[in-house]
């Protein structure tokens, strides 16, 4: 059965348990801040890797001292839990990186 969109009531509660990420359009988003270029990139190589083994992947935006993560499910049009799912497990490891 595919993956259904959530509605903006149920993103908007999933959001309240996601401090930093926000609804932008039909995506969500988050902007992580790191120590320097180095530091991101080990970032983005970690969440390519996250990526890869849940089978789902957002636009990740390298910058000097940054990284912007935004996601959707192309397949479902929307926002859906597996959206929830990747940004949970960025979360659990961006502390790791020094990420804020
Ligand atoms: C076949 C494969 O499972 C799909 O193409 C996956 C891959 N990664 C994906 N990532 C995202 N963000 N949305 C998708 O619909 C999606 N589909």
């Amino acid at each position: 059965m595919p993956t259904q969109p959530l509605s903006q009531k149920e993103i908007e509660d999933r959001l309240r348990e996601l401090p930093g990420w926000s609804l932008a359009g039909d995506r969500i988003t988050r902007t992580y801040r790191l120590a320097d270029h180095f530091a991101a990139t080990a970032l983005v190589v970690h969440v390519a890797s996250i990526q890869q083994e849940l089978d789902h992947h957002s636009d990740l935006t390298l910058g000097y001292n940054s990284v912007v993560l935004s996601v959707n499910t192309h397949t479902a049009g929307g926002v859906t839990e597996k959206d929830f799912a990747l940004a949970d497990r960025v979360e659990a490891v961006a502390s790791g990186h020094g990420a804020n």
